[in-house]
């Protein structure tokens, strides 16, 4: 028996009082069932005085502490009925070479309806938690919907079904990720899937796009910062979004393009596993899984200096490659059915039929958004639609970037070189976009076919 210093020399007493001062009642027997002791609160339940020494079964209704003794055989949870009540009663031999030399009886409940009635408030607050856990998979903090399922990723390309399965089976492991893939290909969709299938599931998603927030707050957004750190920083300090991804998933989105002064400090994280904020000085441990995605070609970017090889093995530990869609072309008649379905009931437009020119239209076109394309596509040909019925001539592709035809300003500057013939497209585009998009950049990516990073990259390429 371990017994704390102090107490050596008088662990019995204490021991006794111990046993007096418990809720429990609580009996002790020798091997014939005669009473060694029995604490206040069961005499005081049984109304009885003076018991030790009698044996237990003139004290104590249906009890079976002598029977005990017999068999050696320790009886858990037993129902006993004592003075009209159901009691919950646990009797243990005492064994000492081999002989029970005592048995020691407990009462857990004084009533077993106390045992109902601690069952039923935890069965309502098991219920209250399955319910919460429901609304956090339905809703993120803005309210839009955050987890996503794989059965959200449409394909059935033996390509994609294979990408699906591996997915899911990583997904329940801690492994680090690289999702890779072009603009618009479903990254961020695979991610979200692959966390809400995780058993980090119900933990928090966090996504940080590394190109569209500013490379100097880039280390304070990912790290989070102490109160003063810097001129403006809030007196009370702020997490970054390791911190807020604890014991969830963190989204490192457009990884390829993370300024070479911060790979470093990823690096150190990744190998820590904890972070320091900026003007801090005590590391704080982060329990977070990391995905990460690029359209860059990441061998690329390392022979040319932009990318640091050792960062890269750390993310690359498993790479999930989603192929784009014009490589896939019989996923877009499934896609397109299954996203009109959607829009329908989003934009309230029916579709009675689709004349066969629309297929053919859409699997000749060359996708350079992949599938946030075909998505703002079919939106805008619903728009256009007039009788229900979809025909090719609403199929539009105004503002894709491959197009070599640079339209109305072709026309108008006929001599231009095609560069920048192109560029006054895509700025006429991006202008008419932002206009439309009330100035919201993420609608306006939407509306352009674009990713919001990309959008970013055009604005300062462009100066917008
Ligand atoms: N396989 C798919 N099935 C259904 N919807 C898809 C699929 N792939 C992509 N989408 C949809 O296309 C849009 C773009 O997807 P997502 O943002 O995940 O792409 P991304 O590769 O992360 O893009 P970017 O690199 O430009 O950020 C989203 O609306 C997404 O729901």
């Amino acid at each position: 028996m371990s017994v704390y210093p102090q107490f050596e020399n008088n662990y019995r007493n204490i021991l006794c009082d111990a046993l007096e001062y418990t809720y429990e009642c609580i009996v002790l027997t020798d091997a014939d069932g005669y009473i060694l002791y029995m604490n206040k609160p069961y005499q005081e339940f049984l109304n009885v005085q003076d018991v030790v020494g009698r044996h237990v079964t003139e004290v104590i209704e249906n009890t079976r502490m002598h029977i005990v003794a017999q068999t050696a055989k320790a009886e858990i949870a037993d129902v006993q009925r004592i003075r009209g009540n159901d009691m919950i009663a646990n009797r243990i031999p005492i064994v000492r070479d081999g002989r029970v030399v005592a048995v020691i009886g407990t009462v857990l409940f004084q009533d077993v309806q106390q045992l109902y009635a601690l069952a039923a408030t935890v069965d309502r607050l098991r219920k209250e938690v399955d319910y919460y856990k429901g609304e956090l998979r339905r809703k993120s903090r803005h309210g839009r919907r955050v987890t996503t399922s794989f059965d959200e990723i449409i394909g059935e390309d033996p390509r994609m079904v294979d990408l699906k399965r591996l997915a899911m089976r990583v997904a329940k492991s801690n492994t680090t990720v690289l999702i890779t893939g072009e603009s618009g290909t479903g990254k961020e969709l695979l991610a979200r899937a692959m966390h809400a299938a995780s058993p980090r599931g119900l933990g928090p998603f966090i996504s940080v796009n590394c190109t569209a927030i500013p490379e100097t707050l880039l280390e304070s957004e990912l790290f989070g910062y102490e109160g003063g750190a810097f001129t403006g920083a809030s007196p009370s300090g702020k997490k970054g979004k390791f911190e807020l991804a604890d014991h969830g998933t963190l989204l490192l989105d457009e990884i390829g393009d993370m300024p070479l002064s911060l790979q470093a400090k990823l690096l150190r994280v990744l190998q820590e596993r904890e972070i320091e904020r900026v003007g801090g000085t005590q590391p704080i441990p982060v329990d977070v899984r990391i995905i990460s995605s690029t359209h860059r070609n990441m061998v690329e970017q390392i022979r040319c200096g932009r990318f640091r090889e050792d960062l890269f093995y750390r993310l690359n530990v498993m790479n999930l490659h989603i192929p784009p869609l014009r490589e896939r072309r019989n996923d877009i008649r499934r896609m397109s059915v299954q996203m009109l379905s959607q829009l329908e009931k989003s934009t309230g437009y029916q579709v009675r039929d689709i004349e066969q020119g629309v297929w053919r239209k859409l699997e000749q076109h060359g996708w350079p958004g992949n599938v946030r394309e075909l998505r703002n596509v079919l939106e805008r040909a619903l728009h256009l639609m007039e009788d229900g019925v979809l025909r090719p001539e609403h199929i539009t592709f105004p503002f894709s970037m491959s197009d070599s035809s640079c339209g109305p300003a072709a026309t108008a500057e006929p001599q231009m070189a095609l560069r920048d013939c192109v560029a006054e497209a895509e700025k006429s585009a991006i202008r008419s976009a932002l206009a439309a998009a009330q100035g919201d950049k993420r609608e306006a990516a939407r509306l352009l076919g674009i990713s919001k990073s990309a959008l970013y990259q055009k604005l300062i390429d462009y100066q917008l």
